[in-house]
């Protein structure tokens, strides 16, 4: 028992002296704050890391590292920082960090998001912009969110003068856009939260909650192995009913004749010779990435259209001189170039992955000079990016104008301006995204005039830290809505 106690404190001393002594310039590590032992920086992120991460750049400058536990971590927080990061290096550092809750095995095998840059992976991105988010199968399948777009106004309507929570709106109508381009069904009954597929909504609800939740084994990865908070036995169970779901549907469509074929995701997948454990996985992380951050993004525009009544009109005023009295659709978007503009600012100030995904180091290498050691986790503070005073005029100040005159896009060729990540792992879904983003945003500004409830003021809203993600405990976003004339 003496040798176990003795065994004990000699390796907590061990350990203890290895933080203390820790110093990141003596490993070439980019500069940063200095550790305290085990937990590392930890203390120091806050509830808002971006935030935090944005003033410890201004210290220690564009590509700085940090200990979060016993993780190593360098974030880079400026346009050149990410263009290292993103394009340069971007082999080397295109690994994924995998959250502990979602390492359930054959879930991160099959997955497009978390597993490596393998055959599996390239296989899944092919797909993708082969045959998923092709401009002829986007095109093609316009009509549905065009369908939907016009459902959400007609419900919208009926809450004419009631204080609405609008992201459940956008929310329920994004998944339904989603279940239909996937396997053209509904997931949500606007009408009736009781109805829809109330299992598959309760799942992927209960999904999103855990990907948005802390796992102090992500931190202290030793810990991971046990799984002692049972975080990834939840995850794994969680995708299990998932798949159930969608498992019956493709049973389902393997029997069908060709004249009973839809034109949806899941006909293009199994034409395309995919097993269904590879379909499962893709279909729901398509699912899961795309409406998440897609609702946060229109949550995000109807704040600033709020705040903004002058943005709103010269919206509006594009829609009169470009789509008339008729419903705005997907093929007017081209022609709407302010409404482009301000889904770009909107996307400048509020990336829903405000760090991008995290990456990973394959191997040790040189980035600004500083060495990057193999299985370090990277992070890119595409949040900071646009903020940055060095890279925008004003740029606290939301105006989309900015993008009238300039050329810089969210298509990962910029890196001033990267919400939707760069390099080899840029997000697949962003030509669909930016498609139906704007779309929503177009058919709400066309229908309805709104303000906030009695009582509520504009100058709330302009607090950052208070209105945030969709899904996280932040107050969402109430509207009360007056119908305009109908374009519908
Ligand atoms: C406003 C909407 C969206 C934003 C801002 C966004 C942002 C991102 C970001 C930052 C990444 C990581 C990129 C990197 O590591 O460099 C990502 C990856 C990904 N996104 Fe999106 N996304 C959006 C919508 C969508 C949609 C609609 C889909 C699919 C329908 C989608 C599917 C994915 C997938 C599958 C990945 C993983 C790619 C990989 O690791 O290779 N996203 N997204």
């Amino acid at each position: 028992m003496e040798v176990v106690s003795i065994a004990i404190v000699s390796f907590s001393f061990l350990l203890f002296l290895f933080f203390i002594l820790r110093d990141p310039r003596q490993k070439n590590l980019p500069p940063g704050p200095r550790p305290l032992p085990i937990v590392g920086n930890l203390l120091q992120l806050g509830d808002k890391p971006r935030a935090e991460f944005a003033k410890l750049a201004q210290k220690y400058g564009q590509l700085f590292s940090l200990k979060l536990g016993s993780q190593t971590v360098v974030v880079a927080s400026s346009p050149a920082a990410a263009a290292e990061v993103l394009k340069t290096h971007d082999k080397i550092l295109s690994g994924r960090y995998v959250f502990q809750s979602f390492r359930v095995k054959e879930h991160v095998e099959n997955s497009i998001v978390w597993s490596e840059c393998n055959d599996n992976w390239k296989l899944l991105r092919k797909v993708c912009r082969t045959e998923l988010f092709t401009p002829k199968m986007i095109e093609s399948q316009s009509e549905i969110r065009e369908g939907k777009a016009r459902e959400m106004v007609k419900f919208l309507r009926s809450k004419e003068g009631e204080v609405v929570k609008i992201v459940e709106v956008v929310f329920g109508t994004l998944v339904n856009i989603f279940g239909n381009l996937i396997f053209s069904k509904d997931v949500f009954d606007l009408e009736d939260p009781t109805g829809g597929s109330v299992e598959l909504k309760e799942h992927l609800w209960k999904l999103l909650e855990m990907g948005n939740s802390t796992n102090p084994a992500d931190y202290f990865p030793i810990m991971g192995k046990y799984d002692l908070f049972g975080q990834r036995r939840a995850v794994a169970d969680v995708l299990q009913q998932i798949y159930d779901v969608w498992g019956i549907n493709l049973k389902e469509r393997r029997g069908m004749k060709g004249s009973e074929s839809n034109n949806d995701f899941v006909d293009v997948l199994l034409n395309a010779g995919l097993e269904d454990q590879k379909i499962n996985a893709l279909l729901m992380e398509l699912f899961g990435t795309g409406t998440e951050t897609s609702a946060s993004t229109i949550e995000w525009a109807i704040t600033e259209l709020t705040k903004k009544p002058l943005v709103v009109s010269k919206i509006r005023l594009e829609l009169v001189n470009v789509v008339g009295d008729n419903t705005v659709k997907e093929s007017d978007l081209p022609h709407l170039p302010y409404l482009q503009a301000f889904v770009k600012e909107t996307l400048r100030l509020h990336p829903p992955t405000p760090l991008l995904l995290p990456r990973r180091a394959l191997e040790t290498c040189t980035v600004m000079n500083y060495t990057i050691p193999k299985e370090c986790q990277i992070m890119v503070n595409a949040w900071a990016i646009g903020r940055d005073p060095k890279t925008w005029d004003d740029p606290l100040n939301f105006k989309p104008e900015r993008f009238l005159s300039s050329d810089v896009d969210y298509k990962g060729n910029d890196f001033e301006l990267i919400p939707f990540g760069g390099g080899r792992r840029i997000c697949p879904g962003l030509p669909l995204a930016s498609q139906f983003i704007s779309l929503i945003v177009a058919t709400l500004v066309q229908n309805f005039e709104w303000s906030l409830p009695q009582g509520m003021s504009t100058s709330e809203l302009s607090m950052d830290e208070k209105f945030g993600l969709t899904l996280q405990k932040d107050p969402p976003l109430l509207i009360v809505l007056k119908a305009r004339p109908s374009y519908i």
